[in-house]
């Protein structure tokens, strides 16, 4: 907990204005009794016209600094509590980007967007409520009590009999009422989860005829929900209620038992407004208090879940600033390389070597599931490796701070995501100071200038969130210049190429070859054709490399890679590729 503290420190100074014009604003409310009180015993009770108007203008005057105090307090205080939560919100943003994907893997993506929305709201409503409720309250209790002895000594000792009977019930009805509030917690994150996947899948539910599945699985959850709400409202039915009712008991005691004192002439009548307006003040203040209370275990758990991202230390660390010198530019190798995923109870790869050299396609091949995307996502460093090397020009990648490598690979992811914005901010993504001209460039090589000329704003067209407004292969071919505008030293398309008709994948082909001459070409591929003219083409199988070559190579030594050609070549196409590579070789 003492890493949120540290969040509180920059807004300490608004803090303590609130507390102080909080402060204040308490004290005034329990002095206009005060004053009341004198204005009866004194000014009514001897007729004295002046005093009254000069006590009715010292409450005029208190009621107005009062109140302004409370404004100043309130605004004060939302300010420190904004504060705190939007530099929670961007530590708890800045964390996630240095995560791993093994770290996201860990604690999810969905709960690490709640947990930076609604976990960190939770946290501010409780501040404001700790700030305004809580923590006058034993104050205000304090200054009640001291107030009401000094106005009435037997009074005040009936003050503190009801305040701790009113404690014991308030204690009583929180204890069954705070497990509730967790369990109601729990229940709406699994109804914020069924929502979200009945939306984000609305697609597969329709397509399935899904959607009375999945209506009452939101009916159940919401069911579920209700059920528990219902306990909670229950409580709360029970509480507020008794609470008030001790409250109006005991103003009518202080009434009864203030008449008969007065009738004895031991009280004056004042006075006896004066204990109610105390005796009100604390009672309502501690009804106050119970409410906000409630709200702790709820914003305690939120605050332990926001301090699991802050503390938790991500796997892959830059290493000590070290100068990294290489005389050669975009030559990649693994060497030995062995990797098994966090969760995992087997390496899902096993000892892979090769070495992609610049100017050269080394293609990846081979059945769902043998590691294709894997080693695509060991290049830039997104999971750590624990056996063998991979090298960027002949130094480990682990020696690279993750940006300098990352600024030297050029990566389409194979679900290629685009962001909410233009198509032109979209491909800029991948150089930020582009000129216009570079843009189009790699736009034109990535096969994508044409239709984008063909929208109506062309380059300036809007991009809706995720790229959902574009096609499958538009999209790839939009992700795959935003790599392209980068010139960097190594490309990885892990399986970039799937949504493009066969036109556009070898007409894209042909000019990457041609713009790519000194960087290392690395593409995954599901269909053989994509890389049937690759310099070297690696066949995975189950995690291990089964044949590495070219596509004349491995038909001839390599029967996985036969049977990948047999079910996916014509007899003419492998017969034609088959005598190329004989001419090549
Ligand atoms: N994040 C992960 N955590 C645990 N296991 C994973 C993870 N990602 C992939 N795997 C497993 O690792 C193996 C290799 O997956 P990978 O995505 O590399 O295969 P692939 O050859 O690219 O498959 P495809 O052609 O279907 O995309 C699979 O068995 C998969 O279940």
């Amino acid at each position: 907990m003492r890493k949120l503290l540290h969040f509180i420190k920059p807004h300490k100074n608004m803090l303590a204005g609130a507390v102080i014009f909080l402060f204040f604003n308490n004290f005034t409310a329990m002095f206009i009794p005060t004053l009341t009180a004198e204005l009866i015993n004194v000014g009514v009770a001897n007729r004295d016209i002046p005093y009254i108007y000069r006590t009715c203008i010292l409450m005029l005057t208190v009621a107005v600094l009062g109140g302004v105090s409370a404004i100043v307090s309130a605004i004060m205080a939302s300010k420190a509590t904004a504060g705190f939560c939007r530099d929670l919100r961007e530590a708890v943003f800045i964390k996630a980007q240095q995560y791993s994907l093994t770290d996201f893997q860990t604690i999810g993506t969905a709960s690490m967007i709640t947990r930076c929305t609604n976990d960190i709201n939770i946290m501010q409503r409780s501040g404001m409520m700790f700030l305004r409720i809580l923590l006058p309250a034993p104050l205000m209790t304090i200054v009640g009590l001291t107030l009401a002895f000094r106005t009435n000594v037997r009074m005040a000792c009936f003050f503190i009999a009801v305040i701790v009977f009113f404690s014991i019930m308030a204690y009583l009805i929180g204890r069954k009422a705070i497990p509730l509030f967790q369990q109601l917690q729990r229940r709406m994150d699994r109804l914020t989860y069924v929502l979200r996947e009945g939306i984000t899948g609305v697609r597969v539910i329709r397509a399935f005829n899904r959607e009375e599945f999945e209506k009452n699985r939101f009916v159940e959850s919401c069911h579920d929900y209700r059920e528990i709400a219902v306990k909670t409202g229950r409580v709360f039915a029970i509480l507020l209620p008794s609470l008030f009712l001790i409250l109006d008991l005991s103003v009518a005691s202080v009434i009864w038992f203030g008449g008969i004192q007065v009738t004895n002439g031991s009280m004056e009548i004042g006075s006896i407004f004066a204990l109610i307006e105390y005796l009100t003040i604390i009672l309502f203040c501690g009804v106050m208090a119970v409410m906000g209370f409630m709200e702790i275990p709820r914003a305690l758990s939120s605050a332990v879940r926001i301090n699991e991202i802050l503390n938790l230390t991500p796997e892959i660390r830059d290493e000590p600033a070290s100068d990294i010198k290489s005389n050669t530019r975009g030559t990649l190798e693994f060497q030995d390389v062995t990797f098994q995923y966090a969760n995992a109870e087997e390496p899902v790869l096993s000892h892979i070597s090769f070495t992609a050299k610049p100017g050269q396609t080394t293609a990846i091949i081979g059945g769902t599931g043998s590691g294709k995307s894997t080693i695509a996502n060991l290049i830039p460093h997104f999971y750590e490796i624990h056996e063998g090397k991979i090298l960027l020009n002949g130094i480990d990648i682990r020696k690279y701070p993750q940006k300098t490598l990352r600024d030297r690979i050029g990566f389409v992811p194979q679900k290629a995501f685009l962001f909410r914005g233009t198509i032109e901010s979209n491909i800029r993504f991948g150089k930020q100071d582009a000129t216009i001209d570079e843009i189009h460039a790699a736009a034109k090589v990535a096969q994508a200038h044409d239709f984008i000329e063909g929208l109506e704003n062309g380059y300036q067209s809007y991009v809706a969130q995720a790229g959902s407004n574009l096609s499958g292969g538009q999209k790839q071919r939009v992700a795959i210049a935003r790599a392209l505008v980068k010139k960097p030293e190594v490309y990885v398309f892990d399986d970039s190429f799937s949504a493009l008709d066969f036109k556009t994948d070898s007409l894209l082909r042909k000019a990457l070859k041609e713009e790519v001459r000194d960087s290392a070409l690395i593409i995954v591929a599901q269909r053989i054709s994509t890389i049937l003219d690759a310099d070297q083409i690696i066949v995975l199988d189950d995690g291990k490399v089964a044949g590495i070559g070219t596509h004349g190579e491995l038909m001839k030594s390599c029967p996985i890679y036969q049977q990948i050609a047999a079910t996916q070549l014509s007899e003419k196409e492998l017969q034609g590729k088959e005598d190329h590579s004989h001419e090549q070789a």
